[in-house]
């Protein structure tokens, strides 16, 4: 696997740096970012996914939440991969929420979008091994973390994969796909008509099914304009609490869906990460 560089910037003593490289599981060119802490001179360290929401690609996180002062200060790498396979050859929608920018990183089974729309096995198996193998990190040392759809795919994700994401949390996350509309129509889509298979899916069924040892945290502005439709935290708190999940979920007066409530709590979070990966 050989990866083009894109573009490189010094910052906060570290490392800002975009590849391309050709992606196997979405059969097209896929674009990610690295942040590489200065600490990372002296050995590996932890690893931070971040994923992003629907119409985003690396460069919203990294250009809009701040998180390099404490990543470098923590000793935290980030690696902020896109949403979707893109280019002319990729199926796509007119709506901002279904095809590109809008993968729900899962692997689809139906046409027109199963041929590249494999996010979960980019996310979770090609790209770890990318990581591990070009940049100074401590893969035994992993945490997930990611906002709106992109939380739906750090729960996710985590819940699938336990040991590899020792660490979770999200910023409003829609945390039960198959009950609301974003991930309804995205579920319909990549995976066909409600099924059983949808739950696989579904932070709020996972939960159920068998909570994890990791102390997830949420954070949701109760300004969000997307709180009542698509998120329904509340749905996850309540199967956190039947399932005996341990769980933080904080409300926030005033701040709405946008980067600079993520911006607000970006802190919080990488200190979460940190101490549960022993950054
Ligand atoms: N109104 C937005 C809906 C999509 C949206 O709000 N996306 C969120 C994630 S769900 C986001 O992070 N957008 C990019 C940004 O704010 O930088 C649009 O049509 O583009």
């Amino acid at each position: 696997m050989t990866l083009q560089p894109v573009s490189s910037w010094t910052s906060f003593g570290g490392t800002l740096s975009v590849h391309d490289h050709d992606s196997e599981a979405c059969g097209c060119p896929m674009r990610f970012a690295v942040f590489t802490p200065p600490r990372a001179k002296d050995g590996p360290v932890p690893v931070l996914w971040y994923l992003s929401g629907l119409t985003c690609n690396w460069s919203n996180v990294m250009e809009k939440s701040g998180l390099q002062r404490m990543a470098a200060e923590l000793g935290l790498m980030v690696v902020a991969p896109d949403t979707s396979p893109r280019g002319e050859d990729v199926a796509d929608d007119d709506a901002y929420d279904l095809g590109q920018g809008a993968g729900f990183y899962i692997d689809a089974t139906e046409m027109p979008w199963a041929p590249h729309f494999r996010m979960q096995q980019y996310i979770t198996e090609e790209l770890p091994a990318l990581i591990g193998s070009a940049f100074p990190a401590d893969m035994e040392r992993q945490g997930i973390f990611g906002h709106s759809m992109g939380g739906h795919g750090a729960l996710t994700l985590h819940f699938k994969q336990r040991a590899r994401y020792r660490s979770v949390s999200a910023f409003s996350p829609i945390v039960a796909p198959s009950k609301v509309p974003w991930g309804r129509k995205a579920f319909q889509a990549y995976l066909g008509d409600e099924c059983p298979a949808w739950g696989e899916h579904d932070a709020c069924e996972l939960v159920k099914r068998q909570p994890s040892d990791a102390h997830i945290l949420i954070d949701q502005g109760e300004a969000d304009q997307f709180l009542e439709e698509q998120l329904k935290p509340e749905l996850f708190e309540a199967a956190c609490r039947e399932a005996g999940q341990s769980l933080t979920l904080r409300r926030h007066p005033g701040y709405d869906h946008s980067y600079y409530f993520i911006a607000s709590f970006m802190e919080d979070h990488l200190r979460h990460h940190a101490k549960a990966l022993k950054a």
